[in-house]
């Protein structure tokens, strides 16, 4: 039976007892039943799963259970679950696995032969950097050819048209994220799947495999990847209240979808993985998967709601001539936790407004190029954003226990430190 979640958990002090923590696309805290599986898990299941004897049984039935809860929480099969140790290792199995299948099928002699010899891959240009310096390197390297396809600065979306455009006879992987972690676009995976799938069908070879990172949108939307139709997915933990592991789902790996391993060892996760496995990251991740199947729509309602008040609240406080919403797409599906605000001005820089915030605890976008200095996100200069307006951006991203009192108290944060920099 799955188990309800307790009251979430609240990001722990660390120091800032007084401080409200809106950076959930970040990163997030792990659930009270999560670190009870995870500290069970480090006490009774300490055995190497490999081992026949009890204590690596009990390891390895814990492991059987989390895949599972994670298949399951993706609407997929148990076996086409293989365990990484995060997002980034995931992604980049993916990019392996597709270059080594076209380097072996005998397509390649023929392009090799009569064509352009190199596989193709069809990437978004607001990918995280687990995707696009993968393929960014790959070209680099001579390994591959890459087009980054723009999303549409209009909705925020890689449209399928502009996709199809791009496509040609050497085309392998089309990776595109089903979420954005800076604007909270929904990307429409499931309608590029599907024009992609009537591509494959022509009988075209090689058959262009479709990949989407699903970090940041496990445990706030519904993911389901047979109605995705997606070969691979990428599992993230540490987005949905889980530690610091993923997977990978892959639609019969090694079989209908190719994968090939990275690294080579002692054959676990049928040697698409190796590595004795992590046994307590992998039952918390399970915990978490079952929590997000057993209440994803009360997180999404929660989120939603308590995301729609805070954009009231600063529409009412600052006036909307003041404010900008950089996540506001019409007509394009969005997360229901994300809040990319800018306060226009001269002297409302995201990263000044941050830095003088006594009470908000959040990001002007992706914690992975926190070191832009003043440089605006390219993800929002790629969705259209205006350079001055991308300048001032707040990326606020709610969690399960963000409550209006929290949101109350940022906004009033927020207005002091405008009057404090605004004189
Ligand atoms: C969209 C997206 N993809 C991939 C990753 C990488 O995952 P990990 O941090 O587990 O390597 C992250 C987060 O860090 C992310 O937000
Ligand atoms: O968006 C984030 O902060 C996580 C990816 Se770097």
């Amino acid at each position: 039976m799955a188990e309800h979640a307790s009251e979430p958990s609240r990001p722990p002090s660390q120091g800032t007892a007084d401080r409200i923590y809106l950076d959930y696309n970040a990163t997030t805290p792990l659930e009270p039943a999560v670190i009870r599986a995870v500290s069970e898990a480090l006490r009774e299941a300490w055995g190497n799963p490999s081992s026949s004897y009890i204590a690596g049984a009990n390891a390895k039935a814990l492991i059987s259970k989390a895949r599972e809860d994670v298949a399951t929480m993706v609407g997929g099969r148990a076996e086409d679950i293989i365990f990484t140790s995060g997002g980034t290792e995931a992604n980049n199995l993916v990019f392996h696995s597709v270059l080594e299948e076209f380097k072996r099928s005998s397509t390649a002699e023929k392009l090799l032969n009569g064509g352009p010899g190199l596989p193709h891959i069809i990437i978004s240009n607001v990918e995280h950097d687990s995707v696009q310096l993968v393929a960014e390197n790959l070209q680099k390297t001579g390994q591959a050819e890459v087009t980054c396809v723009a999303v549409s600065t209009v909705t925020g979306r890689v449209e399928a048209e502009d996709l199809l455009a791009v496509v040609r006879p050497n085309t392998c992987l089309v990776s595109v994220m089903l979420a954005n972690n800076e604007t909270g676009v929904v990307m429409p995976i499931r309608e590029l799947c599907q024009r992609v799938k009537a591509i494959n069908k022509q009988g075209r070879h090689p058959r262009i495999l479709l990949h989407t990172d699903a970090a940041q949108a496990l445990g706030k939307i519904q993911v389901d990847v047979a109605d995705l139709g997606v070969d691979y997915l990428t599992i993230v933990g540490h987005k949905f209240y889980a530690p610091r592991i993923g997977a990978l789902y892959v639609r019969g790996p090694g079989g209908r979808t190719p994968l090939y391993p990275m690294f080579y060892g002692g054959g676990q996760e049928r040697n698409f993985r190796p590595g004795t496995e992590n046994t307590p990251m992998i039952a918390g991740l399970g915990k978490a998967a079952e929590l997000v199947t057993a209440n994803l729509h009360d997180y999404e309602n929660h989120m939603r709601t308590t995301r729609l008040y805070l954009e009231q609240r600063l529409k009412e406080v600052f006036g909307e001539e003041k404010v900008r919403f950089n996540s506001h797409f019409p007509g394009s599906d969005s997360l229901p936790n994300t809040c990319n605000v800018s306060l226009l001005g001269p002297h409302l820089r995201g990263r000044k407004v941050l830095s003088c915030c006594k009470t908000l605890l959040a990001s002007v976008g992706a914690a992975c190029h926190s070191d832009l200095g003043d440089r605006p996100s390219h993800i929002l200069l790629s969705c259209g954003v205006s350079p001055e307006v991308a300048a001032n951006a707040l990326r606020l991203s709610v969690g399960r226990s963000t409550s209006r009192a929290d949101v109350d108290a940022v906004v009033e944060d927020l207005r002091n430190t405008v009057r404090l920099l605004e004189g």
